[in-house]
C-alpha cells in the first residue's frame, strides 16, 4: 500500500499535461502573490508548488513573515494569488468569483485557529452543530455528538470554552473542522497556546484525524517537536516554499 506521501507525489506527473479538475486534495501549482503596493510590494508567495493527497499531514515551517498566512489564505481560498492554479478535490479556489469561492470554502475546507476560537457562549455540542446549519444541502455533515467523542470529548459536551482547559478547546476545534466533511484542513499555529505534553496530544488528533477522514491537512507551525507526526514537512522562506 502507498503511504500518503507517495500518493502525493504520483498524484503530479513530473512531464507532460495534466489535469488539476482530476487531482484530489490540494493542488496548488506555480502560485505567485504579490501584496503591498509601489515600493512596499512583498512577494509574500513566490512560484509556490505543493500537492497534499487525501489523508496526508502536511506541516509548513519558516520564520515570522515568510508567507506561511498567505499560504494558508490562497489555499482555502480567503485570498486570491496572481497568478498560478490552486484547486481543492479539483475545484478551482482561484478562478471562481467571490460567492464561489465563499461557497466552495464552506464546503470544502475546515479551518483550525490558534486558540480554538470558540464562540463563547455556545457549549461544545453547539460550536459543532452551528457549521452544519450553514452547510450547502449537498455537503457531507457528520454527527457532531460522534466527532466529539472522536476527540475524546464527549463528556465535556455541554461545557461552554471558558470550562474548558487550551488544549480540549483546541480538540473542539478540531472536531468543529471536521463536522462539515472538508476535503482540505487548514491549521494554524494549533499549539500556540499549549505546553510540550498537550501540543503533542493535539497534534496527534489531527494526525489521526486526518486519516481516519482521508482529509487533506496542511498544519503552520513553529513546534519542531510536533513534525515527527507528519508526514511531509515543506519550508517557506521569502515566499518560496521548499521540501525538507
Ligand atoms: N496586507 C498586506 N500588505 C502588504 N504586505 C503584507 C500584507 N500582509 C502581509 N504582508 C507581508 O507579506 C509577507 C508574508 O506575510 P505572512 O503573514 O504570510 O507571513 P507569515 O509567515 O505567516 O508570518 P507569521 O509567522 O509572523 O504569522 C510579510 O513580509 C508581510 O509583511
Amino acid at each position: 500500500m502507498n503511504t500518503p506521501t507517495e500518493t502525493a507525489r504520483q498524484a503530479v506527473p513530473t512531464t507532460g499535461a495534466h489535469d488539476p479538475a482530476l487531482l484530489d486534495g490540494l493542488f496548488m501549482q506555480d502560485v505567485t502573490m504579490l501584496l503591498g503596493d509601489g515600493d512596499d510590494t512583498v512577494r509574500a508567495l513566490d512560484s509556490v508548488h505543493l500537492t497534499v493527497a487525501p489523508g496526508e499531514f502536511a506541516a509548513v515551517v519558516g520564520p515570522s513573515g515568510s508567507g506561511k498566512s498567505s499560504l494558508l489564505a490562497v489555499a482555502g481560498g480567503l485570498a486570491v494569488p496572481n497568478s498560478g492554479t490552486v484547486t481543492v478535490a479539483g475545484r478551482p479556489m482561484t478562478a471562481a468569483s467571490r460567492r464561489a469561492r465563499t461557497a466552495l470554502r464552506r464546503d470544502l475546507v475546515g479551518f483550525v485557529f490558534q486558540s480554538g476560537n470558540l464562540l463563547p457562549a455556545l457549549t461544545a455540542l453547539d460550536q459543532l452543530r452551528l457549521p452544519t446549519r450553514f452547510a450547502s444541502a449537498g455537503a457531507v455533515k457528520r454527527d457532531p455528538m460522534e466527532l466529539l467523542a472522536e476527540v475524546g470529548m464527549a463528556g465535556k459536551a455541554d461545557r461552554r470554552p471558558h470550562q474548558l482547559s487550551g488544549g480540549e478547546r483546541q480538540r473542539v476545534g478540531i472536531a468543529r473542522a471536521l463536522v462539515t466533511g472538508p476535503r482540505l484542513l487548514l491549521v494554524d499555529e494549533p499549539t500556540a497556546a499549549l505546553d510540550q505534553a498537550r501540543s503533542r496530544d493535539v497534534v496527534q488528533m489531527l494526525a489521526r484525524e486526518t486519516r481516519r477522514h482521508s482529509v487533506a491537512t496542511v498544519m503552520v507551525t513553529h513546534d519542531t517537536e510536533v513534525l515527527q507526526y507528519c508526514d511531509s514537512v515543506y519550508e517557506m522562506m521569502d515566499g518560496a516554499l521548499s521540501r525538507v
